[in-house]
């Protein structure tokens, strides 16, 4: 029998979210787990440590190997973290499955709450969200650009670097690192779009779509699709500080969405329920520009 290639990027990260995809599949068809092989590709994003991601051309660092790997043939499927895809993609590829989503939150790693960081701590963070959320609510803090994987990102809050770092529940959760941090909640630091979903593309039209579609989580897609529909419609990037949890309760869909300018002086937030239609997505994307300071609204391309 031949095996079904599953692409992924080769951080701790990638590998534990590519563990589970291959768990999922398996269980589905009732394949044992050699049946699957796992290939692991590198992409720009890996290579690059010292710069911000905004700085050196955004998301498709992540997706553009794995990619051309699904174009050549040579994976079947890729895996990402959805908070790393970006909203336009190839329309020869579909996003065919989203896994159950995890901890939406951020977890905070050297205080408890932000109101307990000393006057002026240093906090290491490269997402622009994470930044503008923070000077938020302490304009006193000192942000400082922090990158590398999460161990990395530990060990420099642990030798003294800085005083503490944010990271997302999800990634620290996938890599049994369960009791690190403390979890903000959504209400004082609403997640990124997408943030705790894994997510898996083939080619449309091909075999593998069926095979992986067998896999997805019909309310986390809905509730991740909402989400990039407002990315989509903000034309927002990884320059954009914007924030979005979606939610459903039996057929009502929730959104959740806040811009917030770099330098946390200013913000626009919002919320809207609908029925399950992702466009809910583009109606909150609309009334937010629509009300948001013409300091927040310059970040948006829309
Ligand atoms: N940009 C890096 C990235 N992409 C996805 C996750 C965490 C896992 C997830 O959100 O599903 C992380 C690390 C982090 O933000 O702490």
């Amino acid at each position: 029998m031949t095996s079904f290639r599953l692409g992924t990027r080769g951080s701790p990260l990638a590998l534990a979210q590519a563990g589970m995809v291959r768990d999922a599949l398996c269980a589905a068809h009732g394949w044992s787990p050699d049946r699957i092989e796992t290939v692991v590709i590198r992409t720009t994003g890996d290579r690059v440590q010292d710069r911000a991601l905004a700085e050196i051309g955004g998301k498709a660092l992540w997706t553009k190997e794995l990619d051309r790997a699904l174009h050549d043939g040579e994976i079947d499927c890729a895996v990402h973290s959805m908070k790393d895809v970006e909203t336009i993609r190839p329309q020869t590829l579909q996003i065919a499955a989203m896994l159950p989503r995890a901890d939406v939150r951020d977890r905070l790693i050297g205080a408890e709450t932000l109101a307990d960081l000393r006057q002026g701590a240093v906090v290491g963070t490269s997402s622009p969200r994470r930044r503008a959320q923070m000077l938020r609510s302490r304009p006193d803090l000192d942000i400082v650009l922090i990158r590398g994987n999460v161990d990395t990102r530990l060990a420099r809050v642990a030798a003294g670097d800085m005083d503490a770092t944010l990271l997302a529940a999800a990634g620290l959760d996938r890599l049994g690192r369960t009791a690190i941090g403390h979890a903000i909640p959504t209400d004082i630091m609403l997640p990124a779009p997408a943030q705790g979903a894994v997510g898996i593309e083939t080619l449309v039209g091909k075999p593998a779509h069926a095979i992986v579609a067998a896999i997805d989580h019909a309310d986390t897609s809905l509730c991740v699709r909402t989400e990039r529909a407002l990315l989509a419609r903000l034309g927002a990037d990884c320059h954009s500080p914007v924030a979005a949890l979606a939610s459903l309760a039996g057929e009502t869909l929730t959104l959740r969405g806040e811009l917030i300018a770099e330098d946390g002086s200013c913000d626009v937030a919002g919320a809207i329920e609908g029925g399950i239609d992702e466009d809910l997505g583009t109606a909150l994307a609309l009334d937010l520009l629509t009300r948001a300071p013409a300091s927040v609204r310059r970040l948006f391309a829309a």
